[in-house]
């Protein structure tokens, strides 16, 4: 007989997709963990099967792929593997002035934090709409709110994953699925590492990945529609919508310009984290 729930989670090798594997195996659910690699999915899926008891799948894939969403569909039912929560967390960042950025490298963003989203929603819902239930979480960012000058295609692409994630919600929310946008401003990741700058968390402020995957979980939890785990994030998010779009942009460009100039050889700060914080 089927008891425990299971979790796919893209992005489980590192940073806020580790986290989510850890608190939900620590709930109890069983987990599919997808990324790129390997070595360390293997690892946390032992990890966290020894320490709760849960079965940990490891699916190896590369979501820049056309056809990411159907090879792992075709996975899951090879392996005979249903998804009740689908964790939509895999993605990375470009920054700079956009004629500095590699194209094929921003194609290959938009198509892990946005094509593979979209069509992992494609594979997986059908199947939670047949059962009677399911949910799913998209990791969206404080970028979603307002466009970022010299983080232009990742904002618009975290922009992408929270009106999406809102517009799905309304549809499905009476037929037993929910959906949350979650929307964190910067966490001690590894996220920076591949960005390639510090300085593209433009607020200089860095929470740790445990209390904001518990935000995310608690949000859940309640069937909120979004949330913005600490206060600083949740009022720049609430209050930049009500001004001037093109203002907006203006102060951000200002405010960001410490991106293009750290992509310029200004150099990146390497501090390391140290405790757990909600910025
Ligand atoms: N850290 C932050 O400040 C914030 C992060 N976010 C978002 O959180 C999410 C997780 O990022 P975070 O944990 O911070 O960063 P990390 O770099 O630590 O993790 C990114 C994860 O995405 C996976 N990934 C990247 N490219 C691919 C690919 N082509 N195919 C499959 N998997 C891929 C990586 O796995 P692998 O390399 O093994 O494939 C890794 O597991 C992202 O969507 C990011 O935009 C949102 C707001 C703030
Ligand atoms: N929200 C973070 C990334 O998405 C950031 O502000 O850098």
């Amino acid at each position: 007989m089927r008891t425990a729930t299971t979790a796919l989670i893209t992005g489980a090798s590192s940073g806020l997709g580790a986290e989510f594997a850890a608190q939900l195996a620590a709930r109890g659910h069983d987990l599919v963990l997808v990324a790129r690699s390997a070595d360390r999915l293997h690892d946390l899926a032992k990890r966290l099967g020894d320490a709760h008891g849960v079965t940990a799948h490891v699916l190896v894939q590369d979501l820049s792929a056309p056809d990411a969403a159907r090879r792992v569909g075709a996975e899951l039912a090879d392996r005979g593997l249903t998804v009740d929560l689908l964790v939509n967390n895999a993605g990375f960042g470009t920054c700079g002035p956009f004629e500095t950025i590699d194209g094929q490298r921003d194609h290959d963003q938009l198509m892990v934090n946005v094509v593979a989203l979209v069509d992992l929603t494609h594979e997986l819902l059908p199947g939670m709409l047949a059962r009677g239930g399911g949910a799913v979480v998209n990791v969206s960012s404080t970028a979603s709110f307002q466009p970022t000058p010299y983080l232009a295609v990742y904002g618009a692409s975290k922009t992408f994953v929270l009106n999406f994630s809102l517009a799905l919600r309304q549809e499905y929310r009476r037929r037993g699925i929910r959906v949350l946008a979650f929307c964190p401003g910067p966490v001690e990741t590894e996220f920076f590492n591949v960005i390639g700058t510090r300085k593209a968390a433009v607020t200089g402020s860095f929470a740790t990945p445990g209390p904001v995957v518990r935000a995310a979980l608690r949000a859940l939890d309640a069937d909120r529609a979004y949330v913005v785990p600490g206060l600083a994030n949740q009022l720049s998010a609430h209050l930049t919508p009500r001004r001037p779009r093109t203002m907006v942009a203006a102060i951000a460009e200002r405010l960001s310009r410490g991106v293009r100039d750290a992509m310029a050889g200004g150099g990146a700060d390497t501090r390391k984290p140290s405790g757990e914080r909600v910025a």
